[in-house]
């Protein structure tokens, strides 16, 4: 890790030490290769050179195996992480037995430990032989494939925690497993290096293994066609027994000791699974997921499910057999008779509900998730109907197969049902006045842009389940102009997803379904932008004659955020004419919810936005300024702040600073002592300076980086 606030994650830090010129570190590693010792082993450990001397083992498996004398019980893992072979100094120990470099080298203890970098890679997924048993310790009669990972498993630890100068030393009665078993039960394996070991079992056994999708792939419901024909009763699995299942769950998983890893939602949208890593020594458990309903509080866990509309499915016709990707009328007309459940919570409150595609439904949803916000309940409203009105123009074209398929069914009935189906979509369509939505979402920043476009892809996701249709990224395209942008609305960058940067290729068959594109960020498009959107839309989409393909598209952003990187901004009276014109929908957020806590700075920033400062407002910011007159004081600043700066410089000073507190607490000022092991201090500079983890030495290296860097800018 860096800093406090700067994590550098294991793949990171990884990358960083085997890259390592251009960077300091707090400890020194060493690199075993455990797989040159399985080599070895093969060649029976036979050490020797031939007659010109190259040797026939590799230096390190050599280095260990003629260790000196006084370093017999000491394992593979302690000699590299304490011992080098080096030229002979005053101290250095003689190798045991003739090393084929016996002239010029000898062993040298460490003044200061190294890391020894080892492959999780070499040894075994624990799961292969069940239990989870690192130490093998369970007898009872095991079949033999599971007996052979259990040896290689063995084998791996033995090489690393068992001292050995032969094979002999690594088997007990011609196996691995039995030595690596009588090991542990004779307890001559420390807490320490049991420790090291469960460390690498866990990287073992998580690869692979729980790593969470693509945030855009996360999307994506499929349908579930043979719910119906399996006698699927939806009114049971919206019911108590999923949300008590997921209960038992939460509460189970509640009394242990956790720490969270990784967070999805369930294809529902419904709960929120937070997949965990567990550890208990004994039974090695390394990972685990459970479910969490995301909008309640943790006061208020209890919560019931309760169906208010109760009016049944009136039919029990339905077939969905044939529906896969693609929609159907008969599908739209079940889904206004469906029940629509709510989720209360123990006030009767409700906090989450069924959708089935009405305007009324529409309308309540938005009432539920905008907390009374009428612009963002209004601007919710006309998306949301310009993606319904997409899907019901979709299930017209699929309608002529359907119709056929129901040409034995009662005329009258069907009849009825396409009447009511009509209704809806005339209700819906009138909201868009039957056109292709091209809207402009805008506000200031933290008015809720962001949150209403993802509970746009909220509703439609959860519709296209209750449709059994699939809802991908491609079902509602999010895009933004910039990477930044587009990872916090969980999309993609525009110039990726509509192929800016290249020919348009055969993409109809991924966008066919597209009901609705988003795209973030305006005021970052250059006139240029979004004529080449408009374009590539037509291409792609293979429809020439609409604006954008035909697709409805919504732009969101604030043009007094930032302005594109060299083009010509769309706001521009000329340039940007034509974009303006070919909007038919203007929405503007007006409530800011982001400062709730802070109204007076959240209106100041509004009238800065909108009018600029005035001298009562440049006066009200100085008196905040940290230090300042009557102003804060810099012991009051939460540790969590965060920092806004002008330069990097600034930046990389506020970041030492926050380093430089943290090792004060953890750190010892004795050069002698070794840091401690759960900080890694990484920093680039030169490596001349060399970062032993001293606060003292810290410092030096600090005030060196600081003036290069100050140099670099200046010079720069
Ligand atoms: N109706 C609301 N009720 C409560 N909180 C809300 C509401 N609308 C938005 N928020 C909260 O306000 C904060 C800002 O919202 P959001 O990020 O969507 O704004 P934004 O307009 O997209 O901002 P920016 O332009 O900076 O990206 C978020 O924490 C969001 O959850």
């Amino acid at each position: 890790m860096a800093t406090k606030v700067h994590k550098v994650a294991a793949p990171m830090a990884s990358y960083l030490i085997r890259n390592g010129p251009r960077f300091h570190f707090s400890h020194n590693f060493s690199y075993v290769d455990i797989g040159s010792f399985f080599k070895a082993i093969q060649e029976d450990l036979n050490i020797s050179a031939d007659e010109d001397g190259s040797v026939f083992l590799k230096s390190s498996v050599s280095n260990y195996l003629c260790r000196p004398k006084e370093l017999e019980e000491v394992c593979v893992y302690d000699f590299e992480s304490q011992y080098v072979a080096c030229k002979p100094v005053t101290g250095s120990l003689e190798w045991a037995v003739p090393h084929p470099n016996n002239d010029h080298l000898k062993v040298r203890q460490l003044s200061m430990e190294r890391i020894p970098v080892i492959s999780y890679l070499d040894f075994v997924n624990t799961k292969e032989f069940d239990g989870n048993d690192m130490f093998c310790c369970k007898t009872e009669e095991i079949p033999p494939e599971k007996l052979s990972s259990m040896e290689q498993h063995a084998k791996a630890c033995c090489v690393l925690f068992v001292p050995f100068r032969n094979v002999a030393d690594l088997k007990l009665n011609g196996c691995y497993l039995e030595r690596w078993r009588k090991v542990y039960q004779d307890g001559k394996l420390s807490k320490k290096h049991e420790q090291f070991l469960m460390n690498i079992q866990d990287c073992r056994n998580s690869m692979n293994g729980g790593r969470p999708v693509d945030m855009i792939e996360r999307l994506t419901v499929k349908p579930v066609t043979s719910r119906y024909n399996d006698g699927y009763d939806v009114e049971e699995e919206d019911g108590d027994d999923i949300l008590n299942e997921a209960m038992d769950q939460f509460f189970l998983s509640e009394s242990l000791e956790l720490g969270y890893d990784n967070e999805f939602r369930d294809s529902r949208g419904r709960f929120q699974c937070q997949s965990i890593l567990t550890r208990c020594h004994g039974s090695h458990r390394c990972g685990k997921n459970l479910v969490v309903c995301p909008n309640v509080q943790s006061s208020e866990r209890f919560i019931v499910v309760e169906a208010t509309e109760t009016r049944p499915s009136e039919t029990n016709e339905t077939d969905f057999s044939t529906c896969n990707r693609h929609l159907n009328v008969k599908a739209l007309n079940e889904l206004a008779l469906k029940v629509v459940t709510r989720v209360v919570d123990k006030n009767g409150r409700a906090i989450d509900m069924g959708v089935n595609g009405t305007l009324e439904n529409v309308r309540e949803f938005a009432e539920l998730h905008f907390c009374h916000d009428m612009e963002q309940m209004r601007s919710f409203e006309i998306i949301i109907c310009a993606f319904i009105d997409k899907l019901h123009k979709e299930a017209e074209n699929t309608a002529t197969a359907i119709r056929e398929s129901e040409c034995l069914q009662d005329y009258s009935h069907r009849e009825s049902k396409k009447r009511q189906r009509d209704g809806i979509r005339c209700q819906i369509g009138k909201v868009i006045n039957n056109k292709q939505l091209i809207g402009f979402l805008s506000g200031a920043g933290g008015t809720g842009k962001s949150l209403v476009t993802k509970t746009v892809s909220r509703y439609a996701q959860k519709l296209c389940e209750a449709l059994h249709v699939m809802f991908d990224k491609r079902s509602i395209v999010v895009t933004a102009l910039t990477g930044a942008a587009a990872v916090s609305i969980n999309g993609e960058t525009t110039t990726k997803a509509f192929a800016f940067k290249r020919e348009v290729r055969n993409e109809l068959e991924e966008f066919k379904h597209a009901y609705l594109v988003i795209v973030d960020e305006i005021s970052f498009a250059s006139v240029e932008d979004v004529d080449v959107l408009n374009q590539k839309m037509k291409q792609i989409l293979d429809n020439t004659m609409a604006p954008f393909g035909g697709v409805p598209v919504v732009f969101s952003g604030d043009f007094t955020q930032l302005l594109p990187v060299g083009g010509i901004p769309i706001y521009r009276r000329d340039e940007g004419a034509e974009w303006r014109q070919s909007i038919n929908v203007f929405m503007e957020l007006k409530t800011n919810h982001r400062f709730g806590k802070d109204l007076v700075w959240g209106k100041l920033l509004g009238r800065f936005r909108d009018h600029g400062p005035t001298t009562d407002e440049v006066a009200t910011i100085n008196a905040r300024v940290v230090g300042a007159r009557n102003g804060p004081l810099e012991k009051n600043v939460p540790s969590d702040a965060v920092y806004a700066t002008k330069t990097n410089v600034d930046r990389m000073a506020i970041n030492d600073a926050i380093f430089e507190k943290r090792l004060e607490k953890t750190h010892f000022t004795d050069p002698n002592r070794q840091p401690p092991m759960h900080t890694l201090c990484i920093k680039a500079g030169n490596p001349r300076f060399h970062l032993t983890g001293t606060r003292k030495e810290y410092r030096v290296m600090e005030n060196k980086a600081q003036e290069q860097n100050q140099r670099h800018v200046r010079g720069g």
